[in-house]
């Protein structure tokens, strides 16, 4: 048995093994943070990508099924790769007894996938984390929530490009709006299913705060700006809460924000933090 001594000689906990799933704008950015972060407890033990050349520049084990990912031993595995890998991974991770970190927060809206998840971590003794992704405020939010919310209703923006690919596109012309365009009024449940790759953020603000189903979101397509914009309204009896978020959007994706792999990075980092905010 190794044991690690700090510098006062008393032990120090061994480093905690990360290894991701998916290594597209975010999860390469998480890569690259863990690699360059040893000398903070913790080390990259690998990533299973849909290809195996994905990771070649960054020297780490790149495998492209479960089995041998869970085989390098993690202690954590960060989910950066979109719901279809949660589907069919998420469960799986959990009942090896290893730790999960979900960023596609929005698969949570399906019921059933929620409800298994969070069996196979009871019955595994793991945790599944969420972090707070592209959003803010979570911590104020969950307080609230305690105190009695009535009423939290979550306005994304972003540019018509970040908009390409999704049902949008049946909705408006993307390429010709002139005038910020509201084109989805709905619940968090319904914005996180039918936007999977743009709404994580309304499902992991449902999930702090009044639920799925009544926690209210509006997605705008706005040709007047350059990132991701998310404004938060939260009323209840501890006050009420108004948050612009103005987020740079991620160089590889316009879709993603890219303060979210620094809020995955974070929440890894804290679990061997001394002291813990
Ligand atoms: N919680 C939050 O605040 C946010 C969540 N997200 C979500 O994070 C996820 C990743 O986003 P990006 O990195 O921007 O996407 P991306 O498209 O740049 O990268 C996705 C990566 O995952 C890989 N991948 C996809 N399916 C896979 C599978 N079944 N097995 C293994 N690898 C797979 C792809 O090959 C690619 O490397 C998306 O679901 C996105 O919607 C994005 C922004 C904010
Ligand atoms: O990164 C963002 O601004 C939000 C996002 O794409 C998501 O929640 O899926």
């Amino acid at each position: 048995m190794t044991l690690n001594l700090n510098q006062h000689g008393a032990a120090a906990p061994a480093p905690l093994r990360v290894a991701l799933i998916g290594l597209g704008a975010i999860g390469r950015v998480i890569a690259q943070e863990l690699l360059a972060r040893e000398a903070d407890g913790v080390t990259l033990v690998g990533a299973l990508c849909q290809h195996a050349d994905e990771g070649a520049s960054l020297n780490i084990p790149v495998v492209t099924a479960l089995a041998p990912l869970l085989a390098l031993k993690p202690d954590l595995v960060v989910e950066a790769a979109g719901h279809g890998a949660v589907k069919a991974y998420g469960a799986a991770v959990l009942r090896s007894g290893v730790d999960l970190l979900l960023v596609s927060v929005g698969v949570l809206s399906d019921a059933a996938l929620h409800a298994e998840l969070t069996e196979a971590a009871t019955s595994a003794g793991r945790q599944l984390m969420l972090p707070s992704g592209a959003l803010a405020g979570l911590d104020y939010l969950q307080a609230a929530r305690l105190a009695g919310l009535s009423r939290v209703c979550l306005r994304s923006r972003k540019p018509p490009l970040a908009w390409r690919g999704t049902p949008a596109e049946g909705l408006l012309d993307l390429a010709a709006i002139t005038v910020p365009t509201v084109f989805f009024c709905g619940s968090a449940r319904e914005a996180a299913r039918d936007y999977p790759k743009n709404a994580n953020v309304a499902a992991t603000l449902a999930l702090c705060t009044l639920g799925m189903d009544d926690t209210r979101v509006e997605l705008i397509a706005d040709p007047c700006i350059q990132g991701n914009v998310h404004e938060v309204e939260a009323v209840g009896d501890a006050g009420e809460m108004r948050l612009q978020l103005n987020n740079t959007a991620s160089p590889d994706n316009p879709k993603t924000s890219m303060v979210t792999p620094y809020s995955v990075l974070r929440s890894i980092l804290s679990r061997r933090a001394t002291v813990s905010v």
